[in-house]
């Protein structure tokens, strides 16, 4: 059964929960940041990327140390800029040296390409900044997939949950909203993006123990989404 009159011309795509587990994110991906932010701190002090990163963490929280804000961010698992920004750096590290390999569900790279193929637009809108998505998709386990999609949005659009995001992110495909497809585990994206007039659909993994919500369509794994919604997966 097709939930969507209008076959949708491009699929925006969440990562954690939705392209890869969240246990290797919360596992693997966050530990390895909050180990190597310390010396990354010290030791890169001088690259523009840091710094730009560091003022901003002192503008918004100026009378804290810089590792304290990022360490108390990071046990709220908080969706702030300069911590995606500097998880990103160090975390290429990591894949540079191979400790860090892209972990994907099974069914990701098999559905993205089959919905290319069937002339589907592919992009990312994550948390993670857009350094950082190149980095998963550029090193996963069969290599380099980055050329699948033709944007990484990331938190310079802004939040997940606010819809003026997902209309920004619509101006720059040049589609209308109605035109996008919405993945995503988190149903408040998934409100977000609604009210920004997006298709949208959640992917609670059972393997995620992601919570079903009522108000979307549910899938458990991206070729059922994608059939639903004629993308032919
Ligand atoms: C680029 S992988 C790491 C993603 C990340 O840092 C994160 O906080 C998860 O965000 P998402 O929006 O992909 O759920
Ligand atoms: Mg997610």
């Amino acid at each position: 059964m097709s939930v969507s009159a209008v076959r949708p011309r491009l699929v925006l795509l969440d990562i954690e929960g939705t392209t890869a587990p969240v246990a290797f994110v919360h596992d693997v991906l966050f530990p390895f940041a909050r180990r190597a932010l310390p010396r990354l701190l010290v030791e890169h002090a001088d690259d523009p990327a840091v710094c730009a990163a560091v003022a901003e963490i002192a503008r918004l929280a100026p009378d804290q140390a810089p590792i304290e804000v990022l360490n108390g961010w990071m046990d709220r698992d908080e969706k702030v800029g300069p911590l995606k920004a500097l998880q990103g750096i160090a975390w290429r590290q990591g894949y540079e040296s191979g400790a860090l390999v892209g972990a994907l569900y099974p069914d990701t790279l098999p559905a993205l390409r089959a919905w290319q193929a069937n002339g589907l637009r592919l992009a990312v809108y994550s948390s993670g900044s857009a350094a950082a998505q190149r980095l998963i998709y550029g090193h996963t386990t069969e290599g380099n997939v980055t050329g699948l999609f033709e944007g990484f949005f990331d938190l310079a659009v802004g939040g997940k949950k606010e819809a003026s995001s997902y209309r920004v992110i619509a101006e720059q495909v040049a589609l209308a909203p109605s035109e996008i497809v919405f993945f995503s585990d988190v149903v408040a994206e998934l409100d977000a993006a609604s009210a920004a007039g997006l298709l949208v659909a959640q992917i609670a993994r059972p393997e995620d123990g992601t919570v079903p919500g009522s108000r979307y369509p549910v899938f458990a794994d991206l070729p059922s989404a994608g059939r639903t919604f004629g993308l032919a997966a």
